[in-house]
Protein backbone atom coordinates (compact mmCIF):
# COMPACT_ATOMS: atom_id res chain seq x y z
CA UNK A 1 0.00 0.00 0.00
CA UNK A 2 1.20 3.30 -1.12
CA UNK A 3 1.08 6.76 0.46
CA UNK A 4 0.45 9.41 -3.09
CA UNK A 5 0.24 12.97 -2.74
CA UNK A 6 -3.63 14.05 -3.36
CA UNK A 7 -4.92 17.29 -4.74
CA UNK A 8 -3.34 20.23 -3.68
CA UNK A 9 -2.87 24.05 -3.90
CA UNK A 10 -2.01 26.51 -2.18
CA UNK A 11 -1.66 31.10 -2.29
CA UNK A 12 -1.34 33.92 -0.64
CA UNK A 13 -4.74 34.66 0.90
CA UNK A 14 -6.58 37.86 2.27
CA UNK A 15 -4.34 40.33 0.84
CA UNK A 16 -6.12 43.42 1.94
CA UNK A 17 -5.63 46.08 -1.03
CA UNK A 18 -6.61 49.66 -1.19
CA UNK A 19 -6.21 51.39 -4.25
CA UNK A 20 -7.36 55.19 -4.47
CA UNK A 21 -7.64 56.71 -7.67
CA UNK A 22 -6.30 60.17 -7.59
CA UNK A 23 -7.28 61.85 -10.79
CA UNK A 24 -7.72 65.63 -9.90
CA UNK A 25 -8.97 66.48 -6.54
CA UNK A 26 -12.30 63.63 -6.53
CA UNK A 27 -11.09 60.74 -5.85
CA UNK A 28 -12.08 57.03 -5.86
CA UNK A 29 -11.47 54.06 -3.70
CA UNK A 30 -11.75 50.57 -3.72
CA UNK A 31 -11.41 48.46 -0.98
CA UNK A 32 -10.58 44.38 -1.54
CA UNK A 33 -9.34 41.18 0.45
CA UNK A 34 -8.12 39.25 -2.19
CA UNK A 35 -7.30 34.98 -2.38
CA UNK A 36 -4.85 33.53 -4.86
CA UNK A 37 -5.13 29.63 -4.68
CA UNK A 38 -2.70 28.08 -7.68
CA UNK A 39 -2.40 24.20 -8.73
CA UNK A 40 -0.08 22.25 -10.92
CA UNK A 41 3.48 20.53 -10.57
CA UNK A 42 3.73 20.92 -6.62
CA UNK A 43 4.76 17.07 -6.10
CA UNK A 44 8.75 18.08 -5.33
CA UNK A 45 8.05 20.03 -2.95
CA UNK A 46 5.67 18.04 -0.96
CA UNK A 47 7.69 15.30 -1.22
CA UNK A 48 11.48 15.98 -1.47
CA UNK A 49 11.55 20.01 -0.29
CA UNK A 50 11.95 21.40 -3.99
CA UNK A 51 11.08 24.22 -4.70
CA UNK A 52 11.58 25.12 -8.41
CA UNK A 53 8.13 24.93 -9.17
CA UNK A 54 6.86 26.96 -6.40
CA UNK A 55 5.74 30.95 -6.99
CA UNK A 56 6.28 32.01 -3.63
CA UNK A 57 3.10 33.45 -1.67
CA UNK A 58 4.86 36.69 -1.01
CA UNK A 59 5.46 36.87 -4.95
CA UNK A 60 2.13 36.54 -5.54
CA UNK A 61 0.82 39.47 -2.97
CA UNK A 62 3.47 41.79 -4.51
CA UNK A 63 1.62 40.73 -7.84
CA UNK A 64 -1.53 42.05 -6.51
CA UNK A 65 -0.22 45.47 -5.55
CA UNK A 66 1.71 45.92 -8.54
CA UNK A 67 -1.07 44.94 -10.75
CA UNK A 68 -3.37 47.44 -8.96
CA UNK A 69 -1.06 50.29 -9.37
CA UNK A 70 0.17 49.32 -13.23
CA UNK A 71 -3.24 48.41 -14.49
CA UNK A 72 -5.64 49.87 -11.94
CA UNK A 73 -8.27 47.82 -10.25
CA UNK A 74 -11.60 48.51 -12.23
CA UNK A 75 -14.50 45.99 -11.47
CA UNK A 76 -13.41 42.62 -9.31
CA UNK A 77 -14.33 40.21 -12.09
CA UNK A 78 -11.69 42.40 -14.96
CA UNK A 79 -8.62 42.64 -11.84
CA UNK A 80 -9.51 39.05 -11.05
CA UNK A 81 -9.21 37.73 -14.70
CA UNK A 82 -5.90 39.48 -15.01
CA UNK A 83 -4.33 38.19 -12.18
CA UNK A 84 -5.27 34.69 -12.53
CA UNK A 85 -4.49 34.70 -16.46
CA UNK A 86 -0.70 36.21 -15.25
CA UNK A 87 -0.19 33.22 -12.99
CA UNK A 88 -0.82 30.79 -15.11
CA UNK A 89 0.80 32.10 -18.73
CA UNK A 90 3.95 33.43 -17.06
CA UNK A 91 4.90 29.82 -14.53
CA UNK A 92 5.27 26.83 -16.91
CA UNK A 93 4.41 24.89 -13.19
CA UNK A 94 1.24 26.52 -12.53
CA UNK A 95 -1.62 25.12 -14.40
CA UNK A 96 -4.46 26.67 -12.75
CA UNK A 97 -5.05 29.38 -10.87
CA UNK A 98 -8.27 30.92 -8.72
CA UNK A 99 -8.63 34.36 -7.69
CA UNK A 100 -11.04 35.37 -5.18
CA UNK A 101 -12.29 38.94 -4.48
CA UNK A 102 -14.46 40.39 -1.47
CA UNK A 103 -15.43 43.98 -2.23
CA UNK A 104 -16.03 46.43 1.06
CA UNK A 105 -17.95 49.33 -0.57
CA UNK A 106 -17.57 52.95 0.61
CA UNK A 107 -19.78 55.88 0.23
CA UNK A 108 -18.92 59.27 -0.53
CA UNK A 109 -19.66 61.60 2.43
CA UNK A 110 -21.60 64.50 2.03
CA UNK A 111 -20.96 67.97 3.33
CA UNK A 112 -23.75 70.45 3.76
CA UNK A 113 -25.37 68.52 0.67
CA UNK A 114 -22.33 68.87 -1.83
CA UNK A 115 -20.02 65.42 -2.04
CA UNK A 116 -16.88 65.31 -0.27
CA UNK A 117 -14.08 64.49 -2.58
CA UNK A 118 -11.88 62.47 -0.81
CA UNK A 119 -14.02 62.01 2.50
CA UNK A 120 -16.07 58.32 2.43
CA UNK A 121 -17.67 55.95 5.06
CA UNK A 122 -17.77 52.55 4.66
CA UNK A 123 -21.27 51.27 4.49
CA UNK A 124 -22.65 48.58 6.71
CA UNK A 125 -24.23 46.81 3.71
CA UNK A 126 -23.48 43.59 1.48
CA UNK A 127 -20.22 42.34 0.40
CA UNK A 128 -19.74 42.22 -3.35
CA UNK A 129 -17.78 38.65 -4.19
CA UNK A 130 -16.19 36.92 -7.51
CA UNK A 131 -14.14 34.30 -8.18
CA UNK A 132 -12.19 33.65 -11.34
CA UNK A 133 -10.61 30.33 -11.98
CA UNK A 134 -8.34 30.23 -15.51
CA UNK A 135 -6.89 26.89 -16.52
CA UNK A 136 -4.44 27.86 -19.12
CA UNK A 137 -7.27 27.44 -21.59
CA UNK A 138 -10.57 28.63 -20.53
CA UNK A 139 -11.83 31.02 -17.52
CA UNK A 140 -14.97 31.00 -15.50
CA UNK A 141 -16.15 34.09 -13.55
CA UNK A 142 -18.52 33.63 -11.08
CA UNK A 143 -19.50 37.26 -8.89
CA UNK A 144 -21.88 37.16 -5.97
CA UNK A 145 -22.76 39.09 -2.78
CA UNK A 146 -22.62 38.14 1.01
CA UNK A 147 -24.90 39.24 4.75
CA UNK A 148 -27.19 41.11 2.22
CA UNK A 149 -29.87 41.07 5.52
CA UNK A 150 -33.42 40.89 4.22
CA UNK A 151 -36.51 40.92 6.65
CA UNK A 152 -40.28 40.37 5.33
CA UNK A 153 -42.64 41.38 8.40
CA UNK A 154 -45.63 39.32 6.98
CA UNK A 155 -46.62 37.33 3.74
CA UNK A 156 -44.88 34.31 5.25
CA UNK A 157 -46.14 30.91 5.87
CA UNK A 158 -44.70 27.79 6.77
CA UNK A 159 -47.05 24.70 7.28
CA UNK A 160 -48.37 21.29 6.02
CA UNK A 161 -44.58 19.74 6.88
CA UNK A 162 -43.82 16.34 8.12
CA UNK A 163 -45.04 15.46 11.80
CA UNK A 164 -43.33 13.21 13.73
CA UNK A 165 -42.79 12.34 17.50
CA UNK A 166 -39.93 14.99 18.02
CA UNK A 167 -41.92 17.83 16.04
CA UNK A 168 -43.16 20.95 18.39
CA UNK A 169 -42.81 23.85 15.49
CA UNK A 170 -46.61 25.47 15.01
CA UNK A 171 -47.85 25.84 11.69
CA UNK A 172 -48.11 29.31 11.01
CA UNK A 173 -49.71 31.64 7.96
CA UNK A 174 -48.12 34.54 9.17
CA UNK A 175 -44.59 35.13 9.95
CA UNK A 176 -41.62 37.05 10.28
CA UNK A 177 -39.08 35.88 7.16
CA UNK A 178 -35.30 37.32 7.45
CA UNK A 179 -32.28 36.10 5.78
CA UNK A 180 -28.67 37.05 5.15
CA UNK A 181 -28.49 36.54 1.40
CA UNK A 182 -25.49 34.81 -0.19
CA UNK A 183 -25.82 34.19 -4.03
CA UNK A 184 -23.00 33.15 -6.12
CA UNK A 185 -24.15 33.69 -9.96
CA UNK A 186 -21.71 31.86 -13.05
CA UNK A 187 -21.75 33.93 -16.08
CA UNK A 188 -21.76 31.80 -19.48
CA UNK A 189 -18.94 33.83 -20.96
CA UNK A 190 -15.49 36.08 -19.63
CA UNK A 191 -16.76 39.45 -21.47
CA UNK A 192 -19.30 41.69 -20.23
CA UNK A 193 -20.47 44.54 -18.30
CA UNK A 194 -20.12 43.16 -14.69
CA UNK A 195 -20.79 46.27 -12.97
CA UNK A 196 -24.25 46.54 -14.23
CA UNK A 197 -24.91 42.33 -14.35
CA UNK A 198 -23.90 42.88 -10.16
CA UNK A 199 -26.35 45.66 -9.86
CA UNK A 200 -28.75 44.20 -12.07
CA UNK A 201 -28.73 41.08 -10.19
CA UNK A 202 -28.84 41.94 -6.77
CA UNK A 203 -31.84 44.31 -7.28
CA UNK A 204 -33.64 40.97 -9.06
CA UNK A 205 -32.78 38.65 -5.93
CA UNK A 206 -33.80 41.62 -3.30
CA UNK A 207 -37.39 42.22 -5.71
CA UNK A 208 -37.78 38.27 -6.13
CA UNK A 209 -37.43 38.30 -1.82
CA UNK A 210 -39.77 41.10 -1.45
CA UNK A 211 -42.90 39.93 -3.48
CA UNK A 212 -42.43 36.11 -3.42
CA UNK A 213 -45.35 35.14 -0.66
CA UNK A 214 -43.55 32.80 0.86
CA UNK A 215 -44.72 29.27 1.69
CA UNK A 216 -40.99 28.39 2.92
CA UNK A 217 -37.69 29.76 2.22
CA UNK A 218 -37.40 26.71 -0.27
CA UNK A 219 -39.77 28.46 -2.32
CA UNK A 220 -38.20 31.83 -1.99
CA UNK A 221 -34.90 30.64 -2.47
CA UNK A 222 -36.60 29.17 -5.83
CA UNK A 223 -38.02 32.74 -6.71
CA UNK A 224 -34.81 34.80 -6.56
CA UNK A 225 -32.76 32.54 -8.45
CA UNK A 226 -35.46 32.07 -10.92
CA UNK A 227 -35.83 35.95 -11.41
CA UNK A 228 -32.10 36.41 -11.92
CA UNK A 229 -31.83 33.80 -14.76
CA UNK A 230 -35.07 35.53 -16.40
CA UNK A 231 -34.11 38.78 -16.67
CA UNK A 232 -30.55 38.10 -17.16
CA UNK A 233 -29.19 36.24 -19.99
CA UNK A 234 -25.55 36.77 -19.43
CA UNK A 235 -26.03 34.53 -16.01
CA UNK A 236 -26.50 30.77 -16.44
CA UNK A 237 -26.58 29.37 -13.18
CA UNK A 238 -27.22 31.33 -9.62
CA UNK A 239 -26.41 29.61 -5.86
CA UNK A 240 -28.02 30.37 -3.26
CA UNK A 241 -27.47 29.73 0.81
CA UNK A 242 -30.17 31.57 3.38
CA UNK A 243 -29.98 30.88 6.99
CA UNK A 244 -33.51 31.31 8.12
CA UNK A 245 -32.69 34.06 10.56
CA UNK A 246 -35.76 32.62 12.88
CA UNK A 247 -38.07 35.40 14.95
CA UNK A 248 -40.17 33.71 17.45
CA UNK A 249 -43.14 35.19 18.52
CA UNK A 250 -42.38 35.72 22.92
CA UNK A 251 -45.29 34.80 24.42
CA UNK A 252 -46.19 37.26 26.96
CA UNK A 253 -49.61 35.31 28.11
CA UNK A 254 -47.90 35.31 31.57
CA UNK A 255 -48.29 39.59 31.74
CA UNK A 256 -51.82 39.19 30.40
CA UNK A 257 -50.65 40.36 26.77
CA UNK A 258 -51.48 39.11 23.67
CA UNK A 259 -48.91 39.08 21.31
CA UNK A 260 -50.00 39.31 17.54
CA UNK A 261 -47.00 39.51 15.94
CA UNK A 262 -45.52 42.54 17.07
CA UNK A 263 -42.95 41.24 19.51
CA UNK A 264 -40.24 38.90 18.69
CA UNK A 265 -37.13 37.16 19.96
CA UNK A 266 -34.54 37.51 17.28
CA UNK A 267 -32.79 33.79 18.00
CA UNK A 268 -29.17 33.89 16.93
CA UNK A 269 -28.44 30.53 16.78
CA UNK A 270 -29.30 27.51 15.53
CA UNK A 271 -31.17 28.32 12.30
CA UNK A 272 -32.02 26.45 9.44
CA UNK A 273 -29.88 26.98 6.21
CA UNK A 274 -31.59 26.93 2.95
CA UNK A 275 -29.45 26.10 0.44
CA UNK A 276 -29.92 25.59 -3.45
CA UNK A 277 -28.69 25.94 -7.30
CA UNK A 278 -31.27 27.24 -10.09
CA UNK A 279 -30.01 27.30 -13.75
CA UNK A 280 -31.11 26.66 -16.92
CA UNK A 281 -31.52 23.19 -18.48
CA UNK A 282 -28.86 23.61 -20.98
CA UNK A 283 -26.33 25.50 -19.03
CA UNK A 284 -22.93 25.86 -20.69
CA UNK A 285 -21.05 23.40 -18.59
CA UNK A 286 -19.39 24.72 -15.23
CA UNK A 287 -15.99 23.43 -15.46
CA UNK A 288 -13.83 24.74 -12.75
CA UNK A 289 -16.10 27.68 -12.28
CA UNK A 290 -17.12 26.44 -8.66
CA UNK A 291 -13.70 24.39 -7.63
CA UNK A 292 -12.92 25.74 -4.39
O1 LIG B 1 -39.00 28.07 5.41
C1 LIG B 1 -38.74 27.14 6.21
N1 LIG B 1 -38.21 25.99 5.71
C2 LIG B 1 -37.89 24.93 6.53
O2 LIG B 1 -37.43 23.86 6.04
C3 LIG B 1 -38.13 25.09 7.91
N2 LIG B 1 -37.92 24.27 8.99
C4 LIG B 1 -38.32 24.97 10.09
O3 LIG B 1 -38.26 24.54 11.26
N3 LIG B 1 -38.77 26.21 9.73
C5 LIG B 1 -38.66 26.30 8.39
N4 LIG B 1 -38.96 27.32 7.52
Amino acid sequence: MAIVLGPNQYGKAETRLVHVTRDGAVHEIKDLNVSVALGGDMTETHLTGDNAAVLPTDTQKNTVFAFAKEHGVGEIEEFGLRLATHFVDSQPSIHTARVHIEEYTWERLSVGGTPAPHSFQRSGVETRTATVTYDGTRAWVVSGLRDLVVLNSTASEFWGYIRDSYTTLRETTDRVLATAVNARWRYASTEGDFAKSYAEARRHLVEAFAETHSLSLQQTLYAMGQRVLENRSEIAEVRLALPNKHHFVVDLSAFDLDNDNEVFFAADRPYGLIEGTVLHDDAPDAGLAWSE
